[in-house]
């Protein structure tokens, strides 16, 4: 199964983008998590030091000991790796973006929950509806942003 075998999961936010207050990152991961929770059974905890499961990093280019480079501004927005040690479930924002908590550049929220549903096993939808297809479009953050298809899609792994 290409899922984590366990429930509870940690997080930790290891550097913060300038474009947007610490507080408004922290509160766009922390909704982009509470997306999927709301339909598994899993549970996230942050964490603030220490190795989490999903280490949450921004970074350009060349970052950290990531084995894929990011490519300036637009075009690779962001990358998770899916379950697993190591690199596994590891999210990496594109620091060359514009990151906002609005409908400009890139509303975070939306980038983090679809990237959060690479970190816990699912790969790209071809429903233009879905928050796993593979192109960025802004939906209002007031609304839920999964569709049937990324429900059924997670709940096949974490039923
Ligand atoms: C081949 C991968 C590394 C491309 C990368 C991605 O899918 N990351 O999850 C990415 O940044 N894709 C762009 C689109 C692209 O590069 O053509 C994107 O908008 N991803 C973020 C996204 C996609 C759909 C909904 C919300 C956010
Ligand atoms: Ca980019
Ligand atoms: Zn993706």
């Amino acid at each position: 199964l290409p899922g984590w075998k366990k429930n509870k999961l940690t997080y930790r936010i290891m550097n913060y983008t300038p474009d947007m207050s610490k507080d408004d990152v922290d509160k766009a991961i922390q909704k982009a998590f509470k997306v999927w929770s709301t339909v598994t059974p899993l549970i996230f905890t942050r964490i603030h030091e220490g190795i989490a499961d999903i280490m949450i990093a921004f970074g350009t280019k060349a970052h950290g000991h990531c084995p894929r480079y990011f490519d300036g501004p637009l075009g690779v927005l962001a990358h998770a790796f899916p379950p697993g040690d190591g690199f596994g479930g590891d999210a990496h924002f594109d620091e060359d973006e514009d990151w906002t908590t609005g409908s400009d550049g890139f509303n975070l929220f939306l980038v983090a929950a679809h990237e959060f549903g690479h970190a816990l096993g699912l790969s790209h939808s071809n429903d233009q509806r879905a928050l796993m297809f593979p192109n960025y479009a802004y939906v209002s953050p007031s609304e839920f942003p999964l569709s049937p298809d990324d429900i059924s899609g997670i709940q096949s792994i974490y039923g």
